[in-house]
This record gives C-alpha cells, sequence and structure tokens, in this order.
C-alpha cells in the first residue's frame, strides 16, 4: 500500500498526457527537417526520419503508464489516438509536398483517417467504436512504410530500396482503405442487428 502511494506519488498526473504532446509536437519539427532538406539525402533527411521512428515508436508508452499507476485521464484517452494520426498525416503530406508520394494517395489516407476519427467522435454517447485487428495492422503497415520513404536508404543501398518503399507504401494504402470499410461494414451489421432486435 505504503509502496503504491509512493508510485503514485513519483509520476505527475500530467506525464501521460505531456508524453503524448511531445510525440504530436514531433510532427511540425520533422515536417520543417523534411522540407527544409528538400529531397536531398542530406543529414536533416536522416534526423527527421530518425524524429518520426522515435515519435511513432514511443506509441503505447504514455497509455501504459497511465495505466500503470491509474492516472488515465478523458483528455489522454482523446489525444493518444489523435498523435498517431498527426504524425503519419504529417509525414505523408510532407512526401507530397516534395512531390515523392501522388497527393491522391495522401488524399485518400487523410479521408479515410479524419473520417473514422470524427465518426468515433459522433458515436461515442451511443457506443465504443474500438481499434480493430486490421486497423491496428494498418497503422503499422503506415509506420513501417513512412520510416522507408522518410529514410533515403536508396542513396546508401542502391535503387532496389526505392522498389521495397513502393510495395510498402501500396500494402498501407491498401490496409488504410480495407480497414477503413471494416469498420463502416461492421457498423452498418450492428445497426441492422439493433433495427432486428429492437435493441437501442
Ligand atoms: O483503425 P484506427 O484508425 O482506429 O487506428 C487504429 C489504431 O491506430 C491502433 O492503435
Amino acid at each position: 500500500m505504503a509502496a503504491d502511494g509512493a508510485r503514485l506519488m513519483a509520476v505527475p498526473r500530467q506525464l501521460p498526457n505531456a508524453i503524448t504532446i511531445a510525440r504530436i509536437l514531433c510532427a511540425p519539427v520533422f515536417l520543417w527537417m523534411l522540407l527544409v532538406d528538400n529531397g536531398s539525402d542530406g543529414a536533416l533527411r536522416w534526423w527527421a526520419a530518425a524524429l518520426f521512428v522515435v515519435a511513432i515508436a514511443t506509441d503505447g508508452i504514455d497509455g501504459y503508464i497511465a495505466r500503470k499507476y491509474n492516472i488515465v485521464t478523458d483528455l489522454g484517452k482523446l489525444l493518444d489516438p489523435i498523435a498517431d494520426k498527426v504524425l503519419t498525416g504529417v509525414a505523408f503530406i510532407g512526401l507530397s509536398i516534395l512531390g515523392e508520394l501522388p497527393w491522391w494517395v495522401t488524399i485518400v489516407v487523410l479521408v479515410r483517417e479524419i473520417g473514422i476519427t470524427v465518426y468515433r467522435f459522433i458515436v461515442v454517447n451511443n457506443h465504443v467504436l474500438a481499434a480493430a485487428w486490421m486497423g491496428k495492422l494498418k497503422t503499422v503497415a503506415q509506420s513501417v512504410a513512412l520510416t522507408l520513404a522518410l529514410a533515403p536508404f536508396a542513396a546508401l543501398i542502391g535503387d532496389w530500396a526505392n522498389w521495397v518503399n513502393i510495395v510498402t507504401m501500396w500494402i498501407a494504402v491498401a490496409l488504410t482503405i480495407a480497414s477503413g470499410l471494416d469498420y463502416i461494414v461492421s457498423e452498418v451489421r450492428g445497426a441492422r442487428t439493433q433495427r432486428a432486435t429492437g435493441k437501442k
């Protein structure tokens, strides 16, 4: 008991949210590095890729601390999933600004991510639209594809790195669309079942 109390006192209540906000603030910094580098393979491009990897890889640390020390807040529940989408969304936008990724890819991804997030908030008082396994896989696929696209590996290991980038990006985009459709289908089915059973 005393040990628990000491642990609770040792962790500031706002630490998880501070970590989440720090992750979100990495987004404009790595976008700036990316754009200043302007598509060259310079050191800033590697720093931009490294910052993206650190920010995206620390997903879960904030939530883990909040749960472990029982300091989960509504703000944290709101901010945590948004942090991932800000990081990946900014990376997609940066690559399109540089002309390294077609704008239609970025627009399709943003429409899916913003659409599902907004829908999740709209229905929150009715039911929780939990992250599905395909959505989680999509986030991993996007993170891998963006890391490979941001880090100029082709300068180190040759052109075949570009082919790996293209294949991983296609997989990420396909999973982004498929997981979005998966949510829509499950919501439509759920609504039909509710109507059929008369449940609210
Ligand atoms: O399917 P989404 O957009 O809710 O994303 C899933 C989460 O990123 C999983 O952590």
